[in-house]
C-alpha cells in the first residue's frame, strides 16, 4: 500500500501554476516561505523552491503524486476563454475539477482555493456594484462562463467541515499585469490590425480591471483565513481593484502608453453585438473546413459595452482584503512590462 506523507501547512500545490495568475501566485507563495508544487500540462519557468509536476488535471494518478504531503491546494487552471471549445471546457473545468476534488480528499488535502470568476453572474447585461448574492447566469454567454459556473458550484458544495476538507472560491475580474497573455496582447494585436479605432457604445460603461498582485493577495488571504470556524467555508468572494474605471478609458490608457492611438469613433452597441453574433455563427459553421478566430466575439463585445463592476466588501470584512496596488500604478507597471509590444517595437 502506498504511504501517505503527513501534510505540512507550509506545503502547497498550485494547479495551473505555469499560467499567468498561477506564476504570480507561486512567486508570492515562495516569498512568504511556502514550498510549492506546480501541477500543469506545461512548464513555463524555473524557480528555486518550486517542484514541477507535468500532467493533466483530468488524470487522478498524476495529481495524487503531486499532492503528496500537501495541505493546501490552489486550483487556477483553465483552458483559455478564447478557445471556444465546448468539449475541452467541459472536460477540464467540470470533469477535471471533480477529479481534483477526489484527488484532494484521497491525498488528505485540508484546504482548496478555487480561482473562479466574477463572470459567473454575467449575462451580457449591466451589473453595477454586484454582490456575491447575485444569481448565477441563467444564460451564460459562452462555454467558458457556463463551465466556470458548474466548477464553482462543485467546489463550494464539496466544503465539509466534519471531514476536514475546506473550500473557498475567489472571483476576480479582468486580471491584468506583467506577462498576461490575453488582455494586452489581444488589444495590441487588434490595434496593429487597425481594429481599435472604434468605441463600442457611448463609452460611459464602468468596469473592474484587477491587477494580478491584488488577485494573488486575495487568494493567499483566503487560504490563510480559511478555517472550520471562519465564515469563508464554502463561500465565494469578489476580488477587484475596488476602483471601477470606464472600459474605454482603460483600453485607451494602455494603447496610448504603448504608442498606439486611442479609439475615437463611436459605434452602436447592438449593431456590433449583432455582427459579432453573426460572425460567431459563421465561424461555427465553417469550423470543419476553416479555423476562424474573430477578434470581436459576443462575449468581448458584451464586456466592452456594458457596466460590470463588483462589490468586494465581503472580502474586506471576512478576510481583511484591501488592494495592495492602485489602478494607476498597476497600469504604469503593466505598460512598462511590454516593451516588445510598443508601436514600432
Ligand atoms: N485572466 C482573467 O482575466 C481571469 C481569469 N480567471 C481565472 O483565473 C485562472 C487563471 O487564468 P490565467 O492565469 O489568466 O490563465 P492562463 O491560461 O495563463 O493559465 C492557465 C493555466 O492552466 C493550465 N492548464 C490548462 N488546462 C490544464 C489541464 N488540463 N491540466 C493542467 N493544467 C492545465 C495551462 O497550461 C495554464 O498554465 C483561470 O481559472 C481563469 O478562469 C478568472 C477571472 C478573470
Ligand atoms: C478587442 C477589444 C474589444 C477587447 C480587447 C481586450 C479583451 C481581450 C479583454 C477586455 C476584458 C477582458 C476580460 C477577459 C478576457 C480578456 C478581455 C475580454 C475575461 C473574459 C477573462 C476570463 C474571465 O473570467 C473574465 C474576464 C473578463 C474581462
Amino acid at each position: 500500500m502506498a504511504t501517505r506523507l503527513r501534510p505540512s501547512s507550509k506545503r502547497c500545490a498550485v494547479i495551473g501554476g505555469s499560467g499567468f495568475l498561477g506564476r504570480h501566485l507561486v512567486e508570492q507563495l515562495i516569498a512568504r516561505g511556502y514550498s510549492v508544487s506546480v501541477f500543469d500540462i506545461r512548464q513555463s519557468y524555473e524557480l528555486p523552491g518550486v517542484t514541477f509536476h507535468l500532467g493533466d488535471l483530468c488524470d487522478k494518478q498524476a495529481l495524487l503524486s503531486a499532492l503528496q504531503g500537501v495541505s493546501l491546494v490552489f486550483h487556477c487552471a483553465s483552458p483559455a476563454p478564447s478557445s471556444d471549445d465546448r468539449a475541452l471546457f467541459q472536460k477540464v473545468n467540470m470533469d477535471g475539477t471533480c477529479t481534483v476534488l477526489q484527488a484532494c480528499r484521497e491525498a488528505g488535502v485540508q484546504k482548496l482555493v478555487l480561482t473562479s470568476s466574477a463572470s459567473v453572474v454575467f449575462e451580457g447585461r449591466d451589473i453595477k456594484d454586484g454582490k456575491e448574492d447575485l444569481p448565477y447566469a441563467k444564460k451564460p454567454i459562452d462555454y467558458y462562463t457556463e463551465t466556470k459556473i458548474q466548477q464553482e458550484k462543485l467546489v463550494l458544495a464539496a466544503c465539509d467541515k466534519e471531514k476536514g476538507f475546506l473550500t473557498v472560491a475567489i472571483r476576480p475580474h479582468g486580471i491584468f499585469g506583467p506577462r498576461d497573455p490575453q488582455l494586452v496582447p489581444t488589444l495590441v494585436d487588434a490595434a496593429r490590425k487597425g481594429k481599435m479605432k472604434f468605441i463600442i457604445g457611448d463609452g460611459s460603461n464602468l468596469v473592474d480591471f484587477t491587477f494580478v498582485e491584488n488577485v494573488v493577495h486575495g487568494h493567499i488571504l483566503a487560504a490563510e483565513r480559511l478555517r472550520p470556524e471562519s465564515p469563508l467555508c464554502g463561500q465565494a468572494y469578489h476580488i477587484t481593484n475596488d476602483e471601477p474605471v470606464h472600459f474605454w478609458d482603460f483600453m485607451s490608457q494602455v494603447l496610448v502608453g504603448l504608442g498606439y492611438d486611442a479609439p475615437r469613433y463611436h459605434l452602436p452597441y447592438w449593431l456590433v453585438y449583432g455582427l459579432a453574433l453573426l460572425l460567431w455563427l459563421l465561424a461555427l459553421l465553417l469550423r470543419p473546413i476553416l479555423q476562424l478566430q474573430p477578434t470581436f466575439t459576443p462575449m468581448r463585445v458584451a464586456l466592452a459595452g456594458t457596466h460590470h463592476y463588483y462589490n468586494c466588501s465581503r472580502a474586506k470584512e471576512d478576510m481583511g482584503y484591501k488592494p495592495l496596488v492602485g489602478l494607476q500604478e498597476a497600469i504604469t507597471r503593466t505598460v512598462e512590462s511590454y516593451p516588445h509590444l510598443r508601436q514600432g517595437g
